[in-house]
């Protein structure tokens, strides 16, 4: 990659308004505003948005850069800190060596072997959902971005605490969910009252927060005590040990990964299921393609093998596509620890790096007729298979690649092909579904189906 060797510009800064700078455009629409702006510039654009300088980066060799070859010049955007309040110091969170630690203890719990034992949790929790669903009144129209919110929250803490939920899965992932949901909400408010004074929220928050820390501590004295091995992720982190040290997480620190996997996989795994329903209401032909394929590769048993999942090749396309047009994580964001240059253009110490996969996946220079749903993009020997790597990041790059992106696909593909094997559906009349961006990219409005 070509650095420094140039002279060195500042890189051009995007006309905006006084003191404002371009907040407010962002504020108001910020995927035009993105769009504009990749129109407009060629490689790197100055923004001003909440009173810091940030640069935004259009190229993917460029942001392989940032995430990958140059990432030990970055860290963790101001952005972080708002989250560091609920989720503590786990691995979204975190920096440095104690990142760098974190993540080598955390890492063997999602390795592939590891995952296969959760399968088993995701297809029996996802056949429980779908009867559910079935005892519905199939009259009515049903929200599935909920419906996928509740069946991605059971998966998620059955397969961090297993069986110790049972029983006690409602009033747990509720007061996670609240705790996720205030945080949110929090780093999007433009007014933070201190986290100290008795706000509503800020009471509500604490209210979960307890419930949630004397859940996990509970358990983790528990499973101390006697010595219990299971082979759930709290069971896995439990017995991680260091390989360069031999250390074992604290128990604060295993509470810190626990919520942070909670919040960092269940909003993003449901959000991304709501948008292929919402694809596959507009693609018939894309649907009756992949009910064949789960008809054919997982036949009537209510609870498949887990390993038959692997086949679903064309499942595994549609998620892919539906990622490229609708990445949940659509921006990232870095601070540089020192100055950087792109090409000639310099990003300076203390600003922040913008990166964007919601506009390196709709760039037509990679991706031909970019707005197309086209599931055989992500065929073998396909198209996709001759882009660059990184114009394709829908779990981001380099060293904080994310960690479940190997659970998320399996549960995807699961969720997926147990859904439309058991229903058909239509999209309900008069919906203008529309991307919002907020912390995921979620649907501007809830989408609705009929089943049948
Ligand atoms: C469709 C689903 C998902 C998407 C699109 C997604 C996307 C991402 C992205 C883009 C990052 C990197 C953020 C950055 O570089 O700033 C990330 C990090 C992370 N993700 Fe995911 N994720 C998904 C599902 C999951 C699941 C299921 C889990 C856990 C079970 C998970 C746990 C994490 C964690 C812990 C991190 C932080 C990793 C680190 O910095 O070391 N994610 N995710």
């Amino acid at each position: 990659m070509e650095t420094t060797d140039a002279p060195i510009h500042q890189a051009p800064l995007h006309p905006g308004l006084p003191f404002f700078g371009n907040t407010l455009a962002f504020l108001r629409d910020p995927l035009g505003t993105l769009c504009t702006l990749q129109r407009n510039h060629d490689r790197i654009v100055h923004l001003r948005i909440g009173g810091r300088h940030q640069y935004l980066v259009f190229r993917p060799e460029d942001t392989k850069h940032i995430l990958q070859e140059n990432h030990r010049n970055y860290g963790r955007s101001p952005a972080f800190d708002v989250l560091k309040i609920f989720l503590g110091n786990g691995l979204l969170t975190s920096d440095g060596d104690f990142w760098r630690r974190q993540r080598r203890l955390a890492q063997p719990a999602f390795h592939r072997q590891k995952l296969a034992a959760l399968a088993q949790t995701m297809v029996s929790e996802t056949a429980d959902w779908l009867d559910e669903l079935n005892r519905q009144d199939l009259k009515k129209s049903v929200n599935v971005s909920q419906a996928f919110m509740d069946v991605t929250m059971r998966i998620v803490c059955k397969t961090l605490f297993g069986s110790d939920t049972i029983g006690k899965l409602d009033g747990l992932s509720g007061a996670l969910d609240s705790l996720n949901y205030l945080a949110n909400k929090r780093m999007l408010s433009p007014i933070r009252f201190p986290y100290t004074w008795p706000t509503p929220n800020n009471l509500r928050s604490k209210r979960a927060r307890m419930q949630v820390d004397s859940f996990i501590y509970g358990l983790i004295d528990q499973r101390r005590q006697h010595h219990e091995a299971k082979d759930d992720l709290l069971g896995m982190l439990l017995s991680a040990e260091d390989e360069e040290t031999g250390e074992r997480m604290s128990n604060q620190q295993l509470r810190d990964e626990c919520v942070t996997i909670f919040s960092a996989g269940h909003e993003t795994t449901a959000v991304s299921m709501a948008w292929t329903i919402h694809l596959l209401t507009k693609h018939p032909d894309v649907l009756a393609r992949l009910q064949a394929e789960s008809q054919s590769v997982l036949g009537d048993a209510r609870i498949p093998a887990p390993d038959a999942f692997r086949s679903l090749t064309y499942t595994l396309q549609v998620v892919q596509e539906s990622l490229r047009l609708y990445p949940p994580a659509w921006i990232l964001s870095r601070r540089a620890h020192n100055d950087d240059h792109i090409g000639s253009y310099t990003i300076p110490t203390g600003d922040t790096a913008l990166l964007c996969p919601y506009l390196l996946h709709r760039d037509p220079l990679n991706w031909p007729d970019p707005e197309r749903f086209d599931p055989d993009r992500f065929a073998p020997g396909g198209p996709k298979e001759n882009l660059h790597s990184y114009a394709y990041l829908p779990f981001g790059g380099g060293p904080r690649l994310c960690i479940g992106n190997q659970f998320a696909l399996m549960e995807l593909q699961i969720l997926l092909s147990m859904f439309v094997r058991s229903f058909n559906f239509k999209a309900l009349a008069n919906q203008r579904i529309i991307p919002k961006p907020l912390i995921t990219l979620r649907p501007n409005q809830p989408i609705r189906v009929i089943l049948s």
